[in-house]
């Protein structure tokens, strides 16, 4: 049985629509991604999940509970990830753990999480002194203090530098091991292609597609990109073009450098064809550049 069901919920604001009709389901175990632009309706939509919005239209059951109607079991299945402003910035860190975890009956126990999301250093620190890592870590540790069945984690890694990132990544990896289902807002296609079993893609208050990343990312062609400087020009240029899956070749009139995209097995042509030249390729790069691709491919047939 699915943990979340959403059914064809609307929102207004102020007679502008921010979500209109966006249904579905999450799955008890995964971690369910809500990725879109910004002003999308993503935040809308899991705060109708969360109880914090009503909807105008349309249903929303949790582990078969109503949000608004059932908010006190609601709020003891699903742990919501604060925001920054929901912090005094004097607060220490064991100070917020403890607060929270006397707001439920049956809290985990607020030193393992401290441990377990690297924090046991920083029990005497003042929330505003810690670093963004630090602080999203202390997010995460305080949304899963109840011991929450589900969580919802909002534009978890904005911020922070690239290391921070995936060690919140592992993090996430790690909650998601532990039985908790997840539920991730993100901009980044990056991060929901690594994390997410699913995805819902949602656009101008719409859900555009709905897939795993590989289901998704294989709805645009020319996805991975091979870029390359000849040791010496090729003989015949185009036969780059006539590689299979080539969608597009192009050269550099500066540095000669050429870039093809097209597949996976392009990329294996390009390589036999220049090692057949005897072809030296230096500045290799082969991107995969799937889900950006088919993620814009979709938001802008939206448009
Ligand atoms: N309290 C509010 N009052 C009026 N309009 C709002 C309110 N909250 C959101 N909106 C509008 O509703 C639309 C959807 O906003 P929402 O925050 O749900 O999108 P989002 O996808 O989470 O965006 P972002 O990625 O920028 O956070 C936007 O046009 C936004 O301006």
């Amino acid at each position: 049985m699915p943990i979340i069901e959403v059914n064809g919920i609307r929102k207004a604001y102020r007679g502008r629509l921010a979500v209109d009709g966006v249904g579905f389901t999450v799955e008890e175990g995964e971690i369910f991604g809500i990725l879109g632009p910004n002003g999308a309706g993503k935040t809308t939509t899991v705060e109708c999940v969360e109880g914090l919005r009503v909807p105008d239209a349309g249903t929303v059951r949790v582990a078969g509970l109503d949000p608004v109607a059932d908010r006190h079991e609601v709020t003891r299945l699903l742990g919501t990830q604060l925001q920054e402003s929901g912090l005094q910035p004097k607060l220490t860190v064991r100070e917020a753990l403890e607060l929270y975890s006397a707001f439920y009956p049956h809290p985990a126990d607020w030193r393992v999480l401290a441990g377990r999301l690297g924090l046991e250093d920083h029990l005497g620190q003042r929330f505003a002194k810690l670093s963004g890592g630090q602080k999203q870590r202390l997010f995460i540790a305080l949304a899963l203090v109840g011991n929450p069945r589900v969580v919802v984690l909002d534009e978890l890694t904005t911020g922070l530098d690239p290391r921070a990132r995936r060690d919140t990544w592992r993090l996430i990896e790690e909650v998601r091991d532990s039985g908790v289902t997840v539920v991730l807002v993100t901009h980044f296609m990056e991060e929901a292609q690594y994390l997410c079993d699913r995805i819902a893609v949602i656009d101008k208050g719409r859900l555009i597609a709905l897939d795993t990343p590989a289901g998704i990312a294989g709805r645009s062609a020319g996805s991975t990109v091979v870029s390359f400087t000849p040791s010496k020009p090729l003989p015949d240029p185009r036969a780059l073009g006539r590689l299979p899956g080539a969608v597009s070749v192009s050269t550099d009139g500066r540095d000669g450098r050429i870039t093809v995209h097209g597949t996976d097995e392009t990329a294996d042509a390009v390589i036999s064809l220049l090692a057949g030249l005897g072809i030296t390729a230096s500045r290799l790069r082969v991107l995969d550049t799937s889900l950006d691709d088919a993620f814009l491919d979709l938001t802008e047939q939206d448009a």
